[in-house]
């Protein structure tokens, strides 16, 4: 089990400070929050650990890994995985493939082998379904399998993202605003479900600015504003501090 661990990490755009200095810990085993308004710098927070944006300073930590120079095979060797804002899927492609696609990282065939259709190639195709099919059972889509991911709704579509995620088995998994555009009932199921991918041992860190959906997940929360963190805590410190009340009501 791996902690991502943050320390002092900062990015400026054209010498205009986006990101100012967050440390942060996100333990194994827990969903924690990362809240703060429109252009707190939230995302640029997550392209920094997932590798996207180069870091200004600060360190990036996955358990005992320094992360910060890493590259997209390096964090997901090191097991991070993430989920975007706006959903990234193969819309032809079923379902299934989707998630099995997923898997990439695990992969011990090669290709040629695969293009070949050889014996070792088939069995592992086959047990990676074995696995997808198990990952749809969890998210309730098994009847979907089959499925083109481009034809279903919003929420399905956000699922089957959350399984290619899961896919990787992640140490540490990125879920940025993953209930955006979700009603309640959708987001209270999707809820469930990062409780139960936390139990195993992930350290999830949940971006949102739906900060009563983040209210209801997390144990421990972190506010973001103007690039700097202004509070954390359990949900009720976070939610009576004026500081984040003002941030919020200012934006
Ligand atoms: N590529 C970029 N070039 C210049 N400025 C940028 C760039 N990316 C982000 N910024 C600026 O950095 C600040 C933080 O933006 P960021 O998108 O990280 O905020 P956010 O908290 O994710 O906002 P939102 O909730 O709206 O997605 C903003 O002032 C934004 O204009």
């Amino acid at each position: 089990m791996k902690a991502l661990v943050l320390d002092d990490i900062a990015r400026s755009f054209g010498g205009l400070p986006a990101v100012d200095g967050v440390s942060l810990t996100a333990p194994a085993g827990r969903i924690t929050g990362l809240i703060g308004p429109n252009g707190a710098g939230k995302t640029t927070v997550v392209n920094m650990i997932t590798g996207l944006l180069k870091v200004t300073r600060g360190r990036i930590l996955v358990g005992d890994e320094d992360v910060t120079e890493a590259d997209a095979p390096m964090l997901a060797r090191a097991g991070v995985a993430r989920t975007f804002q706006n959903i990234r899927l193969i819309g032809d492609a079923s379902v299934l493939d989707n998630v099995v696609a997923g898997f990439h990282r695990h992969e011990k065939v090669g290709t040629l082998a695969n293009l070949l259709g050889l014996p070792s190639a088939v069995r592992e195709r086959r047990e990676l379904e074995n696995k997808a099919s198990a990952l749809l059972e969890r998210f309730g889509m098994t009847g979907l399998a089959k499925h083109p991911a481009g034809s279903l709704s919003y929420g399905h579509q956000r699922r089957i993202e959350m399984m290619r995620a899961l896919a990787m088995d992640p140490a540490v998994l990125l879920l940025d605003e993953p209930v955006a555009g979700m009603n309640d009932t959708e987001a209270h199921s999707l809820a469930d479900i990062f409780r139960s991918v936390a139990q195993q041992g992930v350290a999830i860190l949940l971006i949102e600015h739906n900060m009563r959906f983040v209210m209801s997940l997390c144990q421990h929360i972190y506010v973001l504003a103007s690039g700097q963190l202004i509070a954390e805590g359990d949900p009720d410190a976070v939610g009576q501090n004026p500081k984040v009340i003002e941030a919020y009501l200012g934006a």
